[in-house]
């Protein structure tokens, strides 16, 4: 049985070539790969394996329709099926077609939109086509927009017909004019061919309109906010402190793309080999330029190691019309190390953990970062100014209006609040929702009393559902509803529906913060709230409200430590430190009749 052809989907610049090589409009070259030509086609290893031992490739689209067959070797091209889907489909045609409907024209190569003077040195020409060269990394419009461009301007010529010309670049001028050459006299045969008169005029209006919306300012275009760097560099950090100011500017909405969340979730099972860390790069970059097509804003923190799959995103961004802003945390390895977060640099250099960057997995530094910071013995406020003040510079975001901290008056001079009469609804969240959670729950409910407008509940970050309450915990407890009492886990449902989320650790606050960034002023670790609460005479909504505008990072020494499986010393322990921050934090919040005045 004869070896089935390897189906592959080439890269944009091979897509275009393949289809001016099948329309013929490359002649002499006619097949991928002849000596000398720069219309080549370069399969992955696995894939040149299997063409060799098949005799041909089976060129498909993105979406997988079989263009065209290529031999192995030889680079013949025998098409399968002509393009059928993009916008302006009908405006591409093969030389043939061309001259069957247009000869006798004159043929003028496009490759901008065209000013007032050219169009008017144009109208004279007698009648025109206008070849529209649109290809792949060519600079300027996009492909639509040129025509888009090229058919305005064929409105103002007496008389102009539009032909497209999918002509990619090869990234050297020289070579891309030769082929230019070659390939617009295929279309015009014996037909005279005349450039484009240089104009420095500006374009019509119906022209500039399009231009207009094809490249808009950089602040009104999407952006893709990229932090690179080594683990405990600072990326995440700087990544959620900038997010704030966005969400607090209120201009744009904003999605955040962290490493470690992302590998939680889209990038789920894959390892940290340089295959899986590039692939999980790309999907990121995937995402992101999608975000971007649509104005929106992306900010990644994830290491990205390598500077080729940065390139590629870079790529994929700007290809989707969105602006890519590489920020490079230099923090050097001895600081991360120093910091070292999550007990990680120790298991690597124990050799625990094989590849971890920095230790036995390269780190490729930027050339081409838009910013370079170094976080070591600054704060985390001046790093972030230097990644403002840049994008600043560049006119992507201008935060400097944004009311950062906005100083609040002190509690007494604060305005009579409008009464609000909803109850004010609070989530406890710890690990599984079987020990702390539900303690802080129940015990709340009881030190709020049965009047008070104001509900508890609880979940867990990785909560089971259905468990019942730790027995050493419920034991410490006389609320009669310790029995009946079943965990579940954290949802985006919950966290939507309540108004203010207090954990019992950093870790559980850091976790609902990277997957729901938005909620960042209501969620809190319990001692967090408490410190806040001893600092005001606020009470009820106004509390948390407050809290929301003075929160900072969550300090760790005031975590209630996991008494699960410690035995009943431990679960005194945390009974008592719970109770002690509970009488502080459950009065105030339930206390809405001592209004500030
Ligand atoms: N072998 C190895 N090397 C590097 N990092 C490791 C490794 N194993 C686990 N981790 C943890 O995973 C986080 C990095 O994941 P990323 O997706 O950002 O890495 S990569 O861009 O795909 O290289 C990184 O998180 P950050 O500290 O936030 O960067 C580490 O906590
Ligand atoms: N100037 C600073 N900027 C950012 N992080 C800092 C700074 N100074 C100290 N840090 C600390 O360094 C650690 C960086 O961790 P993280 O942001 O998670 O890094 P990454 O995402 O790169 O792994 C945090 O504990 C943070 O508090």
């Amino acid at each position: 049985m004869p070896t089935p052809a390897p189906q592959y989907c080439p890269t944009p610049r091979e897509l275009d070539d393949l289809e001016l090589l099948a329309a013929g409009a490359l002649a002499p070259v006619v097949a991928f790969d002849e000596p000398g030509s720069p219309v080549t086609l370069t399969l992955p290893p696995d894939v040149v394996a299997a063409a060799e031992a098949a005799g041909s490739v089976e060129l498909v689209d993105p979406e997988g329709l079989p263009l065209a067959r290529v031999s192995v070797p030889g680079g013949v091209v025998t098409p399968l099926t002509d393009a059928q889907y993009g916008p302006f489909r009908r405006l591409y045609l093969t030389p043939a077609r061309s001259r069957e409907q247009y000869a006798g024209r004159t043929v003028v190569p496009v490759v901008d939109a065209l000013t007032e003077d050219e169009i008017a040195v144009l109208a004279g020409a007698g009648p025109l086509l206008l070849l529209a060269l649109v290809g792949h990394g060519t600079p300027g419009l996009s492909a639509t927009g040129l025509i888009r461009a090229t058919l305005a301007a064929a409105d103002l010529l007496p008389d102009a017909a539009v032909v497209a010309v999918p002509l990619a670049s090869h990234g050297n001028g020289d070579v891309d004019h030769a082929l230019g050459l070659q390939v617009v006299a295929n279309y015009a045969g014996p037909d005279p061919v005349i450039g484009v008169p240089d104009s420095t005029s500006p374009c019509p209006p119906s022209i500039q309109a399009i231009v207009d919306q094809e490249l808009p300012e950089p602040a009104d275009q999407g952006l893709v906010l990229f932090f690179t760097g080594l683990s405990g560099s600072g990326k995440s950090t700087l990544a959620r402190a900038l997010m704030d100011r966005v969400l607090e500017q209120g201009a744009r909405s904003v999605t955040s793309l962290d490493g470690d969340v992302v590998r939680r979730h889209l990038s789920a099972g894959l390892t940290f080999s340089k295959q899986d860390r590039e692939t999980n790069i790309r999907r990121i970059g995937w995402v992101a330029a999608e975000i971007s097509r649509h104005g929106g804003l992306a900010v990644c923190s994830p290491i990205a190691p390598f500077d080729e799959t940065r390139q590629q995103v870079r790529e994929m961004v700007e290809d989707a019309g969105g602006a890519f802003f590489l920020v490079h945390v230099a923090t050097p390895l001895e600081e991360c190390e120093r910091r070292d977060r999550k007990g990680l640099y120790a298991k690597a250099r124990r050799g625990e953990i094989p590849e971890f960057t920095g230790i036995s997995s390269p780190y490729e530094e930027p050339e081409d970062a838009d910013v370079r910071v170094d976080t070591s013995g600054r704060t985390i406020e001046a790093a972030l100014d230097d990644v403002l003040e840049a994008l600043a510079d560049g006119g992507y975001l201008d935060l400097s209006d944004s009311p950062v901290v906005e100083q609040r008056a002190p509690a007494s001079v604060v305005q009579t609040p409008v009464p609000d009469d909803r109850p004010l609804k609070v989530l406890f969240v710890c690990t599984a929702n079987i020990c702390r959670s539900p303690y802080m729950e129940l015990h709340a409910r009881q030190l709020a009393g049965p009047d008070a407008n104001i509900t508890f509940s609880s979940a867990g970050t990785h909560g089971f559902r259905d468990s019942a309450m730790d027995s050493e915990m419920a034991a410490l407890l006389d609320a009669t509803d310790r029995e009946s009492f079943r965990s579940r886990p954290v949802t985006a449902a919950l966290l939507r529906d309540v108004d203010l989320v207090l954990t019992a650790e950093h870790t559980h606050r850091q976790f609902i913060l990277d997957d729901h960034p938005a909620a960042f002023r209501k969620v809190f670790t319990l001692g967090q709230f408490a410190e806040v609460t001893r600092d005001t005479d606020l009470r009820g909504r106004d509390l948390v409200t407050y809290a929301g505008e003075h929160r900072g990072p969550a300090d760790t020494a005031l975590d209630v430590p996991d008494p699960y499986r410690r035995g009943p010393e431990a679960a005194r322990a945390c009974a008592d430190q719970l109770q002690e921050l509970l009488r502080v934090v459950v009065p105030a919040l339930a206390d809405t009749s001592r209004l500030p005045t």
